[in-house]
């Protein structure tokens, strides 16, 4: 493949393989054999529940350039998202805005002939940095996907835990069945599941799939949680269990959603990013800020345009 460098550039990342293999979907985000968790243990002598116990974290992106082979989709994009926040990633379809989401837990580099510059801070530490594990990365910033990915034979209990036990980290018995209960009752699903924890997963509804996904995320205590269309999938009331679920996880962590809905942009987020990408042009960030500036007063014509519906 060829080599894109320029004199901003920070990291160049390449993978290689077949343009056929880029089609696949990604395999279920769960750390690898060999990481560690590292349970902080309060009075009670249990595990922390998600999230609890850590400091909220806000994610850096800098000078984000992407490219899939020759084709560069994405153009020195900038953002800051703030610790403890709601992120919403908006735009038309095809500007970048998955492949930016990508870039935050470095999935991206997953994909055959995919390719980036720029830097991601994770609480002011570079994801990409060489000294840092992938892993690590994946284990810190977790991913939700727009069709739930349930392992579907495990049993839901085993879904929950199934990062954990991928990592090697050992817990004990009944500190696994606090965990289980807490990221289920933090992903909204506890009180539906509690008394069929061994069915199996593929059993659940979509949308409660989709919570379950959450709850797994959960459960190896992400910083920050990036969802991809989470809701894109799901029917109305679903949805709307989702969304009550994501005002709930946000006081643990922090939140990037990527969503084609405006009414969800403004009913969840704190933020928005209004992605674009002209005729052949790679994607940028048009504007960026407070939900209700960006609905209410944009300061550019075509976020208005888009965020009313007027094109996308
Ligand atoms: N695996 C891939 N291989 C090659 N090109 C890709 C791949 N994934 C995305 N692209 C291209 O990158 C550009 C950005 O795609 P991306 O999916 O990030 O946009 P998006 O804004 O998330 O779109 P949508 O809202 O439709 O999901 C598009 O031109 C797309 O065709």
């Amino acid at each position: 493949m060829n080599e894109h460098e320029d004199t901003n550039t920070m990291h160049v990342v390449r993978s290689s393989g077949s343009a056929a293999d880029t089609m696949v979907e990604p395999e279920p985000l769960v750390p690898r054999h060999g990481d560690t968790i590292e349970w902080s243990r309060g009075h009670s002598g249990k595990p922390p529940a998600a999230g609890r116990h850590q400091a909220l974290a806000g994610l850096d992106a800098r000078d984000i350039t992407a490219w899939f082979g020759d084709h560069r989709v994405l153009d020195r994009v900038t953002l800051f998202m703030r610790a403890g926040e709601v992120t919403a990633l908006i735009g038309p379809s095809g500007c970048g805005k998955s492949t930016f989401l990508r870039i935050l837990n470095r999935m991206h580099e997953l994909v055959p002939s995919a390719a980036m510059a720029g830097e991601v801070l994770l609480d002011g530490q570079d994801i990409y940095a060489a000294s840092r594990r992938i892993t690590e990365a994946r284990r810190q910033i977790g991913m939700v996907f727009q069709k739930p990915n349930p392992f579907p034979a495990m049993s839901i209990y085993d879904n929950v835990v199934a990062g954990l036990k991928l990592t090697g980290a050992r817990v004990r018995r009944n500190d696994k069945d606090d965990l289980v209960e807490e990221c289920l009752t933090k992903a909204g699903l506890w009180r539906e599941v509690r008394d069929r924890l061994r069915q199996p997963g593929g059993a659940l509804s979509g949308g409660q799939q989709q919570r379950l996904c959450i709850a797994r995320s959960l459960a190896i205590r992400p910083r920050v949680l990036l969802m991809d269309e989470p809701c894109s999938a799901l029917d109305p009331t679903s949805t709307r269990v989702i969304e009550e679920t994501i005002a709930e996880l946000v006081a643990e962590v922090t939140i990037v959603i990527v969503t084609h809905n405006m009414q969800q942009a403004a009913r969840v987020s704190n933020r928005c990013a209004f992605f674009l990408a002209e005729q052949g042009k790679p994607g940028y960030i048009v504007e960026h800020g407070p939900t209700d500036a960006m609905f209410n007063e944009p300061q550019d014509p075509r976020t208005s345009d888009y965020v009313h519906g007027r094109f996308g």
